[in-house]
């Protein structure tokens, strides 16, 4: 049954009723990382989905293979109950205007697990759509994983409109159909879940973590010291500690590492995330609240994605990569 932690009240599959999302024709558009998951997860509890995916797409041949029927975006669409936009973030509103908006049918429910472009007002659904969000809290591939190993992925769910009175009902659903009942559902709204998202991912997730390890990785090599001996310390590691904290908080990571680690993580840790760093990550907040990230983002994929490009070969090419990459070959037990 629900729990109430911290004030918050945290939704599970006893208080989910899938029966709201049975018997609906079912859209997902996109087959990546969070649209093979919600598809097939759905699928496997029991829901009629059909994916939909642009002409010529990669995916296409690997949803089929998968037993799924496939459609064009603008033929899933139409006649679909329930249409879920799992495209990516810079190619929603395009696609809105081109094949979900002229084909959506009267009262449908919209589905989109970030806020990013009904929070920024990229897109605009009709007065007569149900409006919801359905965010897990971790990458598609887990979503997936963590489904067929019996577990999942907690997620958010919110509500823009409910013309039909019980799109909380259908959310919830979802939620639970994905695998998020059995971890947890928390509710919110587009833009808390859309401004919390992308500072997570920022600031911390993605953005910090990485910049952090790689600035480690690339000290210990400056000064001499073996790269697979610097990829053991400041890369590989960090899941054998995240994981410490992810099962029983920092806490449990603390009493697992050595006293002299334990004196060394306190003394240091603030010496690197200073009084700055915060003031920093205030920033990139308000550069979130503002719109201003959400318009740099679009203005670099409208010019090609020149910048994120760049960066992501520039990232390619890090000495941790190569490392890693020969190391992992070596660790039969990771998963390829
Ligand atoms: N990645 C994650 O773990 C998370 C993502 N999200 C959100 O989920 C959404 C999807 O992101 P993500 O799964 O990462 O995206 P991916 O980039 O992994 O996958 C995008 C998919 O959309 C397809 N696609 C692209 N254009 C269209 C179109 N016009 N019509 C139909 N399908 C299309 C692509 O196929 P092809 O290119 O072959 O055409 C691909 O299958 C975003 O809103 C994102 O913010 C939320 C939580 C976590
Ligand atoms: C995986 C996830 O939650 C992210 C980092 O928000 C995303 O992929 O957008
Ligand atoms: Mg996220
Ligand atoms: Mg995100």
């Amino acid at each position: 049954m629900a729990g109430t932690i911290y004030g918050a009240t945290v939704y599970y599959d006893a208080d989910c009723n899938l029966d709201a999302l049975k018997g609906k024709k079912i859209t997902v558009l996109g087959y990546g990382s969070q649209g093979h998951a919600h598809a097939l997860n759905l699928k496997e509890s029991g829901m009629d989905v059909t994916v939909g995916l642009r002409d010529g797409s990669k995916s296409w041949q690997v949803a089929e293979k998968d037993g799924l029927p496939v459609k064009t975006t603008a033929e899933a669409v139409k006649g679909a109950d329930v249409v879920m936009v799992l495209i990516p973030d810079e190619l929603q509103a395009e696609t809105y205007e081109k094949d979900i908006a002229p084909n959506l049918k009267k009262g449908a429910y919209l589905g989109f697990a970030h806020g990013f472009n009904v929070h920024y007002k990229k897109i605009v659904p009709p007065a007569d759509a149900n409006v919801f969000m359905v965010a897990p809290k971790g990458p598609g591939h887990l979503v997936r994983r963590t489904f067929q190993e019996g577990s999942g992925v907690p997620s958010l769910y919110a509500v823009e409109k409910d013309p039909s009175g019980d799109t909380k009902e259908l959310a919830l659903a979802w939620a639970a159909g994905i695998g998020a009942g059995r971890a947890g559902i928390l509710g919110t709204t587009f833009r808390e879940e859309t401004e919390t998202d992308l500072f997570g991912e920022q600031a911390v997730l993605c953005g910090g973590i990485c910049e952090l390890m790689q600035a480690g990785f690339e000290t210990l090599t400056k000064a001499g010291y073996h790269p697979v001996n610097a990829y053991f310390e400041c890369v590989h590691e960090m899941k054998l500690i995240v994981d410490l904290i992810y099962e029983g908080g920092f806490h449990t990571m603390r009493s697992s590492i050595s006293n002299t680690a334990e004196y060394g993580d306190y003394a240091t840790g603030t010496k690197l995330i200073t009084a700055e760093t915060r003031k920093e990550m205030e920033q990139v907040l308000a550069d979130i609240q503002s719109g201003a990230f959400a318009d740099e983002f679009l203005a670099d994929y409208k010019d090609g994605f020149k910048k994120l490009y760049a960066r992501r070969e520039k990232a390619a090419n890090h000495e941790s990569e190569k490392v890693g990459a020969e190391l992992r070959g070596l660790m039969s037990w990771i998963k390829k």
